[in-house]
């Protein structure tokens, strides 16, 4: 049985506003498999948000089902851990109790929540940082804690919007090898929203390719590519070219407003 099963999703918003309804997905269909990094790849707009929100439940499809190990998703649930831009930290409690957090919520003793939050810390190479505030970190730093405190979890799923994409180039490189060495260390099905090309080639076992208006699924490519990837090989620009290709002819792509007003 796949991991996350997304069936015949559709999500339109009304916008009551100015009176018209915004079709953001249509009829998508994705499997993602136990122990896979799928990346959704598309421009601004075409609708990953959207999709990521409906696997972890803050929004619900207008038709369709998604579905994780089976079971109906219609509410978020600690078998999802989801990672977002800003890693949304609490400025007041140091880094082992915002890593902790959800273990305090289950009223876990201080003892237990500090040892368990001290294995997450480390994992993500914020050893000695522990009673560091977020606001003495950098914002690479921070994102390490916001996914510290979503493997604490042990989700069966990581669900991440963008979460490298405030970023500067070189902490993101690092960020991006960091989250692969834990992916392939501990294992576990990876949903990364990504608006960059070579990230979602660099990270992902496979990429979901979106196009706009409505949001739909291109392709879905397998990256069958050795690690650590090398984004000058010939192979990865192979890739590169054809995602490039598919997301170049949804540009040129005639509008409907084209077709309605020439
Ligand atoms: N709550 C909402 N109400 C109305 N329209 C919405 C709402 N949320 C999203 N949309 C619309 O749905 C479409 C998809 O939005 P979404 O944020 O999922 O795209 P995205 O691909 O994640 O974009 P970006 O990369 O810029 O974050 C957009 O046209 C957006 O305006």
């Amino acid at each position: 049985m796949a991991t996350i099963e997304i069936s015949g999703v559709s999500k339109v918003f009304k916008d009551a506003k100015r009176k018209a309804d915004v079709t953001a997905l249509d009829d998508i269909n994705i499997k993602v498999e136990k122990n896979q990094f799928l990346c959704l790849l598309g421009p601004s707009g075409c609708g990953k948000s959207t999709l990521l929100n409906m696997i972890a439940g803050f929004e619900k499809p207008s038709s369709g089902t998604v579905t994780v190990d089976g079971q109906l998703i219609t509410a978020p649930g600690s078998e999802r851990g989801v990672v977002f831009q800003q890693a949304n930290l609490m400025p007041w409690l140091p880094v082992w109790e915002n890593v902790g957090f959800h273990l305090l919520l289950r009223g876990g003793q201080k003892a237990v929540r500090r040892e368990t939050a001290q294995r997450y810390i480390d994992m993500v190479g914020l050893t000695g940082f522990e009673n560091h505030y977020p606001s003495e970190l950098s914002g690479g730093m921070n994102q390490r804690v916001g996914i510290a405190r979503a493997l604490l979890m042990n989700p069966q799923v990581i669900l991440m919007d963008e979460p490298f994409g405030a970023l500067d180039e070189q902490t993101r490189m690092d960020m991006q090898n960091e989250l692969v060495r834990i992916w392939q260390e501990h294992q576990g099905t990876i949903v990364f929203v990504t608006h960059g090309i070579d990230e979602a080639l660099t990270l992902g076992t496979h990429v979901a390719v979106m196009s706009a208006r409505p949001g739909l699924i291109r392709e879905i490519i397998p990256l069958d590519l050795p690690r650590p990837r090398d984004i000058t090989s010939p192979q990865f620009n192979e890739i590169k070219r054809h995602v490039l290709d598919l997301l170049r002819s949804e540009r040129t792509k005639p509008s409907l407003e084209t077709l309605d007003h020439p």
